[in-house]
């Protein structure tokens, strides 16, 4: 197909005839879903109906057709599909990518002049107007269209024009507006003022990227003892039992050797004992950097053989990267000129205000010494844990790194690697964490964790379904992290835990949690958000099978995800009508209608809730007083429901929330 120029429309108070009379005479505008006019590409994930709408209009009133292309970017051939008229210049058309990659799209339009006519005889014959001259136009068509043509298709189109000739006018209407012609006509490669969008990126991963249930432990506390280091040997153990929960991917903080300089102690202290394991971020010692794993955790062999058990349990193991050294690490005396050194002989200890760092330092991307060298040794870092079988990375603050390393290097280890995930560890502005999502991280870290109430709640799910970063936003609903013991779970005991487990679990189709919350751990530093007695600075062995755990809650939730397609993305979550300030009660729709879940959560972990609510018929066009049938998808009950005025009757004491599927009777 040849590459038309596409539309542009621009402003031009000094345009000159020729120029103007270079303007395609068709608009096509506002395509969806794009980027910053496709400078950025916009996410899918394989499998998916990508829905592409558009506005695009001419002068006058002839018939449109309008068309979305794709292709993979490494193929040559362009594929199409018809785009359809939603009324008010609206038109939408879709397509299936199959595998992962960068796609490109565009929509094409041009008038179709054989439809005009065919739509203009129609009406003129209804109204009993005089056609004669019109029956001769359209003959004219069909011999031009013989004429443009060749082989069979032009000898079946001289034929239906001998044929038109030769009949009586009530006769050649009939056939003029019969299907036979208008497929006949559809044929015809003559596209009137065809008019090309823009090509549009589309980057298309697996389902991973979009919908996974994440695990976080630390490898060194699977140990009976805090006295013993745990390894990764001892990570077997726990395999079953987060398979078990439902979990998609186990992740671990930093493995690699631990600088003893400025290491901290417990509670995040100055000073280190000598049994202290130091803070896992604080990479590099003489043992080695980032290539390298912690003599205590096991061997490389060890590792290779927990990815492969966990492989063997449906887990993938993702690691975290973080670019950053404590001051033993090898770099500081292999690439001195990575850093930035101060006149007085150091180098400023790394800070995330109003966090402060003593124990790590981080390099300078843009030093003489470190371009291209330093970039490089990351991207081949990335690229030796991918080929020892990790796939998924958990970036550590890379809102702290420059954006164009983050550019390069994803695309760099994914035109290799086109499966590896990243997740962006990146609490900071809003504009900033979705152009991570632009610049290619898959999914990133959220302000989940400390929206609470209803208002907050609503107001945060149907902006990340609203915004135009939802193109390339997909947020990972962590409950609680390392650094993150939410105030919420402070005082609420269990039913807390199974709020937040069910806002994450249904409000995204990425979530995860840090061991020690299926435990209902919360103990805080007092005053603070942060875990009492810190894994980062210590071994913490846990009894898994304490009482009063919601590992089996946990383990119905990520099946009823499993189950259910609705659930498997973000969005299509709609915010319903529940007329109780504790009660958030949301739905969420599969693209085809087929699936819908309800949620109901209330946020009060100690009181019984009780609400009017409406069941969204209208979303499944019923009318008011329709009956619909609901399912408890927690333990299977099923029920009849009689038009939208519904009753609900929350107690946490039982349990905190409801998830419904509706169907119609
Ligand atoms: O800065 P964030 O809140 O995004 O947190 C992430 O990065 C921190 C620095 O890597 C990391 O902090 C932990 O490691 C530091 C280096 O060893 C140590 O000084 C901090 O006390 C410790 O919390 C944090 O865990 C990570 O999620």
């Amino acid at each position: 197909m040849t590459a038309e120029k596409p539309t542009e429309l621009s402003y031009n108070p000094h345009m000159p005839l020729s120029q103007a009379l270079l303007l395609p005479r068709i608009v096509i505008e506002n395509a969806m879903p794009t980027l910053e006019g496709g400078q950025f590409a916009v996410k899918a994930v394989v499998g998916q109906d990508v829905v592409v709408t558009a506005k695009v209009f001419a002068d006058g009133h002839d018939k449109l057709a309008v068309r979305v292309r794709w292709r993979a970017e490494d193929e040559d051939v362009w594929q199409s599909a018809v785009m359809n008229d939603l009324g008010n210049n609206g038109w939408q058309g879709q397509f299936r990518v199959d595998s992962q990659g960068r796609y490109l799209f565009c929509i094409e339009a041009w008038i179709d002049q054989f439809a005009s006519f065919r739509y203009e005889l129609e009406k003129k014959h209804m109204a009993a107007v005089p056609v004669s001259l019109e029956l001769q136009e359209g003959r004219i068509h069909v011999q031009q269209a013989a004429e443009r043509s060749e082989g069979q298709l032009s000898e079946q189109l001289a034929a239906l024009h001998h044929e038109l000739s030769g009949l009586l006018e009530t006769e050649q209407i009939a056939l003029f507006l019969h299907q036979r012609s208008a497929d006949l006509m559809a044929r015809v490669n003559h596209r009137a003022y065809l008019s090309l969008s823009p090509e549009y990126p589309l980057d298309v991963e697996r389902e991973l990227a979009q919908f996974a249930s994440w695990y976080e432990l630390f490898p060194r506390s699977i140990t009976d003892s805090p006295a013993r280091h745990g390894t990764f040997n001892d990570v077997h153990s726990r395999l079953a039992m987060i398979q078990d929960m439902g979990f998609d991917v186990l992740y671990f903080p930093p493995i690699h050797p631990i600088g003893l300089s400025y290491r901290k102690g417990p509670n995040n202290s100055l000073t280190a004992g000598p049994d202290d394991p130091g803070s896992p971020y604080a990479i590099g010692s003489e043992e080695g950097g980032h290539e390298a794993i912690h003599s205590q955790l096991g061997t490389r062999e060890d590792f290779r053989q927990l990815v492969a058990a966990a492989a063997a349990h449906g887990l993938e193991i993702a690691l975290d990267f973080a670019i950053q050294c404590s001051q033993d690490h090898p770099w500081l005396k292999q690439h001195p000129g990575w850093f930035n050194w101060r006149p007085d002989g150091t180098i400023k200890y790394a800070e995330n205000p109003p966090k402060k760092y003593q124990d790590i330092v981080n390099v300078d991307f843009y030093t003489p010494e470190a371009i291209p060298s330093l970039w490089l040794e990351l991207r081949d870092i990335v690229v030796g844990w991918v080929e020892e079988g990790v796939k998924i990375f958990r970036v550590d603050n890379p809102h702290t790194k420059p954006l164009p390393f983050w550019q390069w290097l994803i695309a760099d280890v994914r035109a290799l690697y086109p499966e590896v995930i990243f997740l962006a560890e990146a609490f900071t502005t809003p504009a900033m964490m979705a152009r991570l999502g632009k610049v290619g991280y898959s999914q990133s870290y959220t302000y989940f964790t400390w929206r609470n109430t209803k208002a907050e709640l609503a107001s945060y799910f149907t902006e990340l379904n609203e915004s135009p970063w939802r193109e390339c936003y997909r947020p990972n609903f962590f409950v609680n992290t390392p650094d993150i013991n939410p105030a919420f779970l402070h005082d609420s005991g269990r039913p807390g835990f199974l709020i937040r487990a069910v806002l994450a679990t249904m409000g995204s189709g990425l979530w995860g949690m840090y061991s020690g919350f299926e435990l209902c751990e919360s103990a805080p530093v007092p005053g603070k958000e942060e875990y009492l007695d810190s894994e980062k600075y210590e071994i913490r062995p846990r009894d898994f099978n304490a009482p009063g755990n919601i590992i089996a809650e946990i383990a119905q939730l990520n099946r009823i995800r499993r189950q259910n397609p609705a659930l498997h993305t973000h969005l299509g979550l709609k915010v319903y009508n529940a007329w109780n300030d504790n009660i958030l009660y949301f739905g969420k729709r599969s693209f085809d209608g087929s699936n819908f879940i309800l949620v109901a959560v209330s946020l009060d972990p100690h009181n019984v809730q009780e609400a009017n609510f409406e069941l969204p018929l209208w979303e499944m066009g019923l009318p008011d007083n329709a009956s619909t049938q609901g399912e408890d998808l927690m333990n299977g009950h099923r029920w009849t429901w009689h038009g939208k005025q519904q009753f609900m009757r929350i107690d946490p004491a039982y349990q905190p929330f409801g998830i419904w599927r509706i169907t119609a009777s």
